[in-house]
């Protein structure tokens, strides 16, 4: 097998301990690519990219626990997958059941509050019906956030504040001279979220790809040529660090 130079942790530390307590993000987002690729290149079917990629969610949600962070959101399924073949698009329909099945209790005994963002419209109910039960069992967790972009489009979301705030105005509700950003934001499906302060994107793709385009207006972005399936805790603490030597504070605002 022909060794790949990418995925190599970069010289910079990725250990949890080389980070600061004091200038930690407190909203980190991914989006998880190159599954398909990564399977690929192995000769192996697209589902055991996807599968593989379920482990390195588990990888993230450890490491981001490890390091306290507040809210961890990942973009599992976009608006535009369904144009995907139906036999790839029915099985990772499956996959937030197969995940929570695995996954919960231990969610749970480490106070994670699972929540999602997206379109349910459209979703199937055996999806919707796993996810809406570990929403549920999660509710009173005050731990970290871990949610789940599923079904999700930015430009759909924010067509959908529009029209809300449109309503409103409309009904006499709201002075459309008035609108202020947060009337907008929270009309979004991220309302009561602080905006990520990193962007994880795996897979060398230098895209948002219709991707909280207003929340990430003012987040870093790391970049990582690695597959996600490759993706380990080392890997988010390298981002971590990077996001810190960008935002030094020398314990300024
Ligand atoms: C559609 C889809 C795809 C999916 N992949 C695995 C990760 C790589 C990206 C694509 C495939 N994962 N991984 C976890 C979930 C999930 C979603 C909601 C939830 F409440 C719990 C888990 C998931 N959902």
């Amino acid at each position: 097998m022909f060794e790949r130079i990418r995925g190599r942790i970069g010289s910079r530390s990725a250990e949890p301990e080389a980070l600061s307590p004091d200038n930690l993000p407190q909203h980190v987002a991914i989006i998880m690519d190159g599954n398909g690729r990564w399977a690929k290149e192995r000769g192996l079917p697209r589902a055991a990219g996807h599968r593989s990629g379920m482990k390195a969610v588990k990888r993230a949600v450890r490491a981001a626990n490890r390091l306290g962070i507040r809210f961890l959101t990942l973009y599992a399924f976009s608006t535009e997958n369904w144009k995907r073949p139906k036999a790839e698009v029915d099985f990772l329909m499956r996959l937030p059941q197969e995940f929570l099945a695995i996954e919960l209790d231990e969610l749970i005994e480490n106070n994670v509050q699972v929540r999602m963002i997206g379109q349910r419209e459209g979703l199937p109910a055996h999806t919707l019906e796993a996810i809406d039960e570990a929403i549920r069992r999660t509710a009173g967790n005050a731990g970290l956030v871990l949610n789940f972009a599923l079904n999700y489009g930015s430009r759909k979301e924010m067509l959908e504040a529009v029209r809300a705030l449109a309503r409103e105005a409309a009904e006499g509700r709201l002075d459309p001279e008035a609108i202020t950003e947060s009337d907008f934001e929270s009309r979004l499906q991220t309302c009561g979220m602080p905006e990520p302060d990193l962007l994880i994107r795996t897979s060398g793709e230098l895209r948002i790809s219709n991707f909280m385009m207003w929340q990430l207006a003012y987040s870093e972005l790391w970049f990582t040529d690695i597959y996600w399936p490759e993706f380990t805790e080392a890997h988010f603490y390298e981002a971590v660090g990077e996001y810190q030597r960008r935002t030094r504070r020398y314990g300024g605002l």
